[in-house]
């Protein structure tokens, strides 16, 4: 006998067996559903089934153990009890795989009709497509691959009969490959089913009552198919193998799942896809080509053109077809869109504009304006501002000429300084007096103050000394005059236009003479009024009127008292040396003279002062008498200050009589021309300093020099002991008469003298040609005097030195001449003076006092 395992024998019976056993338990089940007795039953059948569902390979095992298979004798519990389990893991074994059997088939081993033993349990035994053919048939088509080689088959029995060919037709073939695949996917699964549950029996124990089978699979899809959705079985109550335990509550149901999971897996499905897959495989696909449709498939296309068109009716009627001619020309309605959206933006823009008020107007303008100066600023230009034009020139340039000028504002609202002459807004008539005049570059205070005074705006104007401030006050007074009714008989009887004091007679007879250069040409008077001369005369030079009076504060106080002169019409007011006058004690003459003045039109003190449109109107009808010829009293006053040092009394004045001055300061306030060499010599007494002078005067410099002392006598003894030396000399000092002083002064001027010996009467203002040295041969009493000293050299930008002698009595100028001497870039400070006890600290009010 084969030891080939033979299915249809005992296995057939085991699953008749079992059928029957199954029916008798419903049967019984129906009947009875007693819990003792579900109990009982569902022991009893497990039990049973573990029995049954040995494999014949498990007999085989039995077997090798000596005892036979086919012994009814033993039960299956008592086989289980016997054996350990060992049954079970049999079957996991090679030998009841399906898979194995498969290949053992294939190999020729075994026989290929062999069902697996579950299939046999569960499924009604339907003929398959193998059981159409012999085996032999099937291994041929195994062994050559799964696609049959001929239509005609050799068929070969068992027996080794050899049969009649038979030919199949394609769809048979078809059919037959269908089925076959079938199968080898089934074997397939299943082989994967049954190597996953060896693999579960190695990991929980072959003695777990949890082991898949294929017995327990059908039972558990009988129990939920009968009881969908409850479960399977409470472990308490039916299953005696299941502990109360909750991990072994885990592990079961686990269990149950992946039984489920691998029932599932065991179905072979074949879906719909794979079969057209199979189909395709063995006998070709169908070809469904889509049917496009073209576009002009169904249209008639005529190759013919219109004059071939015999159709066409030549009735005059129809041959001139109407035009249809809309209303509206053609627009719907009537309505031209075009034309409405240009009204509607032509009515929105009149609207627009007609609601634009005047101020939104000006703001526009000032926003393009501002846009204007934005692109200008864009565009650099790195010019030097000698290299451009007025209108090139930007903030910048204006910056860096104020800079190069030292020229420093004050006040706001200051307009921009002269580049030159011709870029002023000076008339042609007062440019060409300045150009006969000598004139070919303003000054820097010239610069600044003159486009100032233009504006007719206050002024408090502070330069070094021999800058031309004369100038800068005489060029504006000018222009403010031309711009009156000119002096007749009728209106010189008011008084001048204009008012220049002075503190000294030789300043105001100097300025006289610097205005007159101007005014000659421009058929203006000038007269002056100072001291010292007979006052009939003065009054006799009244005569035919002035538009300009020059003169020191008491001789005017003194003409004023006398009805010499009357200010009705003086709008235009200046105070040269303004700090001397106060110095001098002429603040109470001054404030006389200002209150002489027109009162009814003074500048407001508000910032309309600072308004040059509102300042350059007519005082009474608010208009700019252009045509009608103002006069002196139409005009807002005018007071200016000049000075080359501008102590606290000053201010006070200003602030009474100024409105909203604009300061304009040359340099630093009270600083000395850097053209001015000071030096210092330390000399002990008055002896030494009268050979020190000689010692200087040797040593051989142009003249003229000017030497100044502090007193009369002084300045007498001096200038006669210099005479005796052989040096022409001249006097000037306060003591002597005014044709004395006038002298002396021309004497210098005309070269007739070279030495001017003279107290501080000539320290102001005094303008002589070429002074190259200036010797202080006693200190001034304060700084702002020694300023104004040493200022009568180095003038017009020209150079000169100036000696001081400083005595042990000088203590209390030493720190300001320190000081002075130390901000000179031309200067020496001798160690004599910086070491100076006296030059260390400001003395107090208390010291300086104790002096004098
Ligand atoms: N623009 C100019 N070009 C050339 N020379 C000038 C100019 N302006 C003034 N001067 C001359 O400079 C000299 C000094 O002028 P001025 O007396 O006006 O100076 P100042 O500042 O008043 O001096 P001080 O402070 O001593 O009174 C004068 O001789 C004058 O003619």
């Amino acid at each position: 006998m084969s030891s080939f395992y033979r299915p249809g024998d005992s296995e057939s019976r085991d699953s008749r067996h079992r059928r029957r056993a199954s029916s008798r338990e419903r049967g019984r089940d129906s009947r009875s559903r007693s819990p003792h007795y579900r109990t009982h039953r569902s022991s009893h059948r497990s039990s049973r089934r573990r029995s049954y569902s040995r494999s014949p390979s498990r007999r085989g095992s039995d077997r090798s153990h000596g005892r036979s298979t086919q012994q009814p004798a033993v039960s299956p519990s008592t086989l289980e009890r016997f054996s350990g389990g060992a049954h079970q893991r049999s079957t996991a074994n090679g030998s009841g795989n399906p898979l194995e059997h498969l290949k053992q088939a294939l190999r020729g081993q075994q026989d290929l009709t062999y069902q697996p033993k579950s299939r046999d349990t569960t499924e009604p035994e339907v003929p398959t497509a193998s059981d159409l053919i012999s085996p032999k048939v099937v291994s041929s088509h195994t062994n050559q691959g799964t696609r049959p080689s001929s239509k005609m088959t050799s068929l070969v029995d068992p027996t080794g009969i050899k049969q009649t060919p038979k030919f199949l037709t394609k769809a048979q073939r078809a059919q037959l490959a269908l089925e076959r695949r079938q199968e080898e996917v089934a074997a397939l699964r299943e082989a994967e089913a049954a190597e996953r549950r060896q693999g579960y029996t190695q990991a929980f124990g072959d003695t777990s009552p949890a082991v898949p089978s294929p017995h327990r699979e059908e039972h558990v899809s009988r129990r939920s198919r009968r009881h969908p959705g409850s479960p399977s079985r409470s472990p308490s109550r039916t299953d005696p193998y299941r502990g109360s335990s909750p991990s072994r509550d885990i592990s079961e149901r686990r269990h149950r799942e992946r039984e489920t999971k691998l029932a599932s897996e065991s179905q072979p499905v074949v879906s719909e896809k794979e079969s057209q897959i199979i189909r395709e495989r063995y006998i070709g696909g169908e070809s469904t080509r889509r049917r496009t449709r073209r576009m002009n498939e169904r249209k008639l296309l005529f190759d013919w053109d219109a004059s071939e068109d015999t159709s066409q009716d030549y009735n005059e009627l129809y041959q001139h077809r109407v035009q249809h001619s809309l209303f509206g020309r053609g627009h719907v309605g009537g309505i031209d869109p075009k034309q409405q959206r240009k009204e509607r933006g032509e009515f929105y823009r009149s609207l627009t504009e007609q609601r634009r008020t005047t101020q939104g107007k000006d703001r526009a303008e000032g926003l393009q304006q501002a846009e204007k100066q934005r692109e200008a600023r864009a565009r650099w230009d790195d010019r030097h501002w000698t290299a451009k034009s007025l209108e090139e020139m930007r903030d910048r340039d204006w910056r860096i000429f104020k800079e190069d000028f030292s020229i420093s504002t004050k006040g706001g609202s200051i307009p921009h300084p002269i580049r030159y002459w011709k870029e002023s807004n000076l008339p042609p008539n007062i440019l060409q007096v300045i150009s006969d005049v000598g004139y070919k570059e303003p000054t820097p205070i010239q610069r600044q103050a003159i486009p100032i005074g233009l504006l007719n705006r206050d002024i408090i104007g502070i330069a070094e000394t021999g800058s031309g401030k004369t100038a800068s006050f005489l060029i504006p007074m000018l222009v403010y005059i031309s711009a009156l009714a000119p002096l007749t008989a009728e209106n010189m009887q008011d008084g001048p236009y204009a008012l220049i004091l002075a503190p000294t007679r030789e300043l105001a007879l100097q300025i006289e003479q610097e205005a007159i250069k101007f005014a000659k040409p421009l058929n203006y008077h000038c007269v002056s009024l100072v001291g010292g001369h007979a006052i009939e005369e003065q009054a006799f030079n009244l005569r035919n009127g002035a538009e300009i009076i020059i003169a020191t504060p008491g001789r005017l106080k003194d003409c004023l008292d006398r009805r010499i002169l009357v200010l009705n019409q003086c709008t235009y007011v200046v105070m040269d040396e303004a700090d001397r006058m106060i110095d001098m004690g002429f603040e109470p003459d001054v404030n006389y003279i200002l209150d002489a003045l027109p009162v009814s039109n003074l500048k407001p003190d508000t910032d309309d002062a600072l308004d040059a449109n509102k300042m350059l109107q007519d005082v009474s009808s608010g208009h700019t008498k252009q045509d009608d010829q103002p006069t002196g009293e139409g005009r807002y006053r005018q007071t200016t200050m000049f000075s080359a040092t501008m102590p606290p009394a000053v201010e006070r004045l200003a602030q009474k009589y100024l409105r909203k001055p604009a300061v304009v300061t040359i340099g630093t306030a009270g600083q000395a021309v850097d053209t001015v060499e000071q030096r210092v010599e330390m000399v002990t007494n008055e002896e030494r300093k009268k050979q020190r002078l000689l010692g200087i005067l040797a040593r051989g410099f142009d003249p003229p020099v000017i030497v100044f002392v502090n007193q009369k006598k002084v300045a007498d003894a001096l200038g006669k002991f210099i005479w005796k030396e052989g040096y022409r000399a001249t006097i000037l000092h306060g003591g002597k008469s005014q044709e004395q002083r006038e002298t002396s002064l021309a004497q210098l001027k005309d070269g007739q003298a070279d030495i001017l010996v003279a107290t501080d009467v000539a320290g102001r203002g005094i303008d002589v040609k070429n002074v190259s040295l200036v010797i202080n041969f006693d200190m001034a009493k304060n700084i702002e005097d020694y300023t104004h000293r040493i200022g009568r050299t180095g003038r017009a930008g020209k150079s000169g030195v100036a000696i001081t002698m400083l005595t042990p009595n000088d203590t209390d100028v030493m720190f300001d001449l320190k000081r002075m001497i130390a901000k000179s870039s031309v200067s020496r400070m001798p160690p004599e003076l910086a070491n100076h006890q006296a030059a260390q600290a400001k003395p107090t009010l208390h010291q300086a006092s104790k002096r004098f």
